[in-house]
C-alpha cells in the first residue's frame, strides 16, 4: 500500500496473508475470509503456483514477524481459477481457495459479505484498500498491516485514464487524480472493502495498475458483485 498507515489489530478481521512454501516461506499476496471455509483472491496471485499443497493461509494476523514455524495456518484443499482468466489486465482476475478445514471465527477472523449483483451500482463513499505489499514501487513486502482510503471512479473514467486498456464493467477502479495513495505489488488478491449502512462489503480484489499510485493512473480491482452467482456456484 502507498500513502498508507498502520492498521489496528482486528480492524479487518477478513484479511488473510497467503504464503508460499517453496524456497523460502514468504507473503505472495492477501486474500479475504468469504465463509469459514472458502478465501476470495486473485487469479494471478495463484496462476503458476497452482498446487494447493504449497500454500498456507495466515489469518488473524496484523504483522508478517508474527508469523513463525509455530504460527498455526490453514492448509489449502483445492484451488479454482475462474476459467475466462488469462491475465490480470484482461480480466477475470478472480479465484477460490478452499481450506483443508473449517476455521472458527474470532474476533480476529471473521468473514466480509459479499455484495449481490442487485448491489452493483451502489455508490461507495467509505472504501479501504489493505494489504502488506510495496509502500512504493520498487518496495518490499510490509510487517504491519497497511491500509489507505481511496475514493471509487466510473468506469468511464477509468477507461479514460487508461486508452490502451479495455475497462470492462465486470472491474472497478479507485484512485486519486494526484495518485499518492494505492494499492501496489503484494497487495495483489487483497481486499477493496466498504462500509455501507455499517457493514462492510467485499466490493474489489486487488488485481493491476500502472506502476503504483501514478498521479492518472488509479488501482483497477476485480468487481466482485459481477461474480456472485460464480462465487455461489462454486462454494455451495
Ligand atoms: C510491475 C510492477 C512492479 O514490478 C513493482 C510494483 C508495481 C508494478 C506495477 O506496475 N503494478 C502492479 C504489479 C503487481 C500488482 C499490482 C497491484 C496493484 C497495483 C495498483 N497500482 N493498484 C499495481 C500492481
Amino acid at each position: 500500500i502507498v500513502g498508507g498507515t498502520d492498521s489496528a489489530p482486528g480492524e479487518w478481521p477478513w484479511q488473510v496473508s497467503l504464503h508460499v512454501k517453496l524456497s523460502r516461506r514468504r507473503h505472495v499476496c492477501g486474500g479475504s475470509i468469504i465463509s469459514n471455509q472458502w478465501i476470495l483472491t486473485a487469479a494471478h496471485c495463484v496462476m503458476s503456483l497452482a498446487n494447493p499443497n504449497i500454500w498456507h493461509v495466515y489469518a488473524g494476523i496484523l504483522k508478517q514477524s508474527e508469523i513463525n514455524e509455530d504460527t498455526p495456518f490453514f492448509k489449502v484443499e483445492e484451488i479454482i481459477v475462474h476459467p475466462q482468466y488469462k491475465y490480470a489486465r484482461t480480466g477475470y482476475d478472480i479465484a477460490l481457495m478452499k481450506l483443508d478445514k473449517p476455521m472458527n471465527f474470532t474476533d480476529l477472523q471473521l468473514p466480509i459479505c459479499l455484495p449481490s449483483k442487485e448491489d452493483a451500482d451502489i455508490l461507495y463513499t467509505d472504501c479501504w484498500v489493505i494489504g502488506w505489499g510495496y509502500r512504493k514501487e520498487k518496495g518490499r513486502v510490509e510487517d504491519i498491516l497497511q491500509k489507505a482510503t481511496v475514493p471509487l471512479m466510473s468506469r468511464e473514467e477509468c477507461q479514460a485514464r487508461y486508452r490502451k486498456r479495455r475497462i470492462g464493467d465486470k472491474v472497478i477502479c479507485a484512485g486519486y487524480d494526484e495518485g499518492g495513495r494505492d494499492a501496489c505489488k503484494g497487495d495483489s488478491g487483497g481486499p477493496l472493502s466498504c462500509k455501507h449502512e455499517e457493514v462492510w462489503y467485499l466490493v474489489g480484489i486487488t488485481s493491476w495498475g500502472e506502476g503504483c499510485a501514478r498521479p492518472r493512473q488509479p488501482g483497477v480491482y476485480t468487481k466482485v458483485a459481477e461474480y456472485s452467482d460464480w462465487i455461489i456456484e462454486k462454494t455451495t
